[in-house]
């Protein structure tokens, strides 16, 4: 059998109670099923919810606390909660577990984002378990959106994983929100995520959840869009994870065959980069870069706005709008100089290392 790289999301709700606590049966049938994917030979990664849901009880709180810094507090116990079962099960199938916290943040800059890919791919060739979740100390964001979804989405596109498993507490997605409307009809193969469908896509169902299956959905949007299968549901007992690898999982597959994966330095200009400059190109410098797959030549550009380096990242906008996004090789001082020259009309000394403005490998369409 082809070995695979799965990452697999388990939210809040399917880790722990409504009274606060982890859920031992839930657990162990989660931890029993990653060691079976492991020893039928794949790689995993678990990006693991429930810190908060885990640790509000220790803290007093009766339910899941609503304030920031008490969802803050209750993910510092709970996280530490997690990670200590986690290792403590995972023992007993002699899989090491790491502990990896996260912020949206970590992605933007791009040496963070080449440090946390060299980290995960060197403990996966060390057999370890990753573990990832938000570091929820410093991160609002996540605490508000539920964005553990979105995590596990950026996460399988940095390591190129085959699949992306999304364990919920709902056997997929339906075509309206089952909880309000019993007739509700479930959907099991999704080819594409369309807008009628984040439409249909409600909140989170639990009293422990965050994000529902809207963020599940969008989540599945960028997985896709990245090169990464997805699926949605749930399972029982040791087998589940294999079930849902060949197919015969319990939810909604979400993404069409033989999706390719996308280079690091593409995703990262697409997905994290933060703009610093906007290009103004002319229709042929459109043509070039969005139908011939050509790199960035200073003819076609006509303007410029903004202040940036060689390396950053700009947006180049056509006659029709905007174009995409890619690593610009010339700082806008030097651009001034170039723009809108041919390149035999370049002299020696304008042409400082090479003529191409972006690079069609560091480029990535809107
Ligand atoms: N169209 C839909 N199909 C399925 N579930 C939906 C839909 N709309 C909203 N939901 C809700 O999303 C919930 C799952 O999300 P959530 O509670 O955030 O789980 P998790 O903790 O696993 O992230 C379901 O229990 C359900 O109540
Ligand atoms: N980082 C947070 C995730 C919050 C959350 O509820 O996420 P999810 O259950 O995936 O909707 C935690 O560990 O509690």
């Amino acid at each position: 059998m082809e070995k695979k790289r799965i990452v697999v999301k388990i939210g809040s709700s399917s880790l722990t109670n409504a009274k606060g606590q982890i859920d031992q049966e839930k657990f162990s049938d989660h931890v029993q099923a990653v060691a079976m994917l492991r020893e039928a030979g794949h790689e995993v990664l678990l990006v693991s919810s429930g810190a908060v849901a885990a640790g509000f009880a220790r803290l007093g709180y009766p339910t899941r606390p609503t304030t920031l810094k008490g969802k803050q507090a209750a993910a510092a116990v709970g996280q530490s909660l997690l990670v200590q079962s986690y290792i403590d099960m995972f023992a007993q199938y002699n899989i090491v577990p790491a502990q990896i916290l996260l912020t949206r943040n970590d992605f933007s800059k791009q040496e963070r984002y080449k440090n946390a890919y060299a980290t995960i791919s060197e403990l996966l060739e060390r057999g370890i378990l990753p573990i990832i979740n938000e570091n929820d100390t410093v991160s609002v964001e996540e605490l508000t959106f539920g964005d553990n979804d979105m995590l596990s989405a950026l996460v399988s596109g940095l390591i190129h994983a085959d699949q992306l498993i999304i364990l919920t507490d709902i056997n997929g997605l339906y075509d309206e929100n089952p909880r309000k409307n019993p007739l509700a009809k479930k959907i099991d193969y999704l080819p594409e995520v369309t807008d009628e469908m984040l439409n249909a896509a409600g909140g989170s169902g639990s009293k422990v959840g965050t994000g529902g299956m809207k963020s599940k959905l969008m989540a599945a949007k960028t997985a896709i869009s990245l090169g990464v299968q997805v699926f949605i549901g749930l399972g029982k007992g040791k087998e589940k994870l294999l079930t849902i690898l060949h197919g015969d999982g319990d939810g909604t597959y979400i993404g069409k065959e033989g999706l390719s994966s996308i280079n690091n330095s593409r995703q990262w200009i697409a997905f994290h980069s933060e703009v610093s400059g906007w290009i103004y190109v002319d229709q042929g410098a459109e043509e070039a870069l969005l139908y011939k797959g050509k790199s960035l030549l200073p003819a076609g550009i006509f303007n410029f706005t903004g202040s940036f380096q060689k390396g950053d990242v700009v947006e180049v906008i056509g006659p029709n709008g905007i174009l995409g996004k890619g690593e610009v090789l010339f700082s806008a001082e030097e651009l001034q100089k170039i723009m809108g020259k041919r390149s035999e009309e370049l002299s020696k000394d304008e042409v400082l290392s090479s003529i191409v403005v972006i690079h069609r490998n560091k480029w990535v369409k809107a």
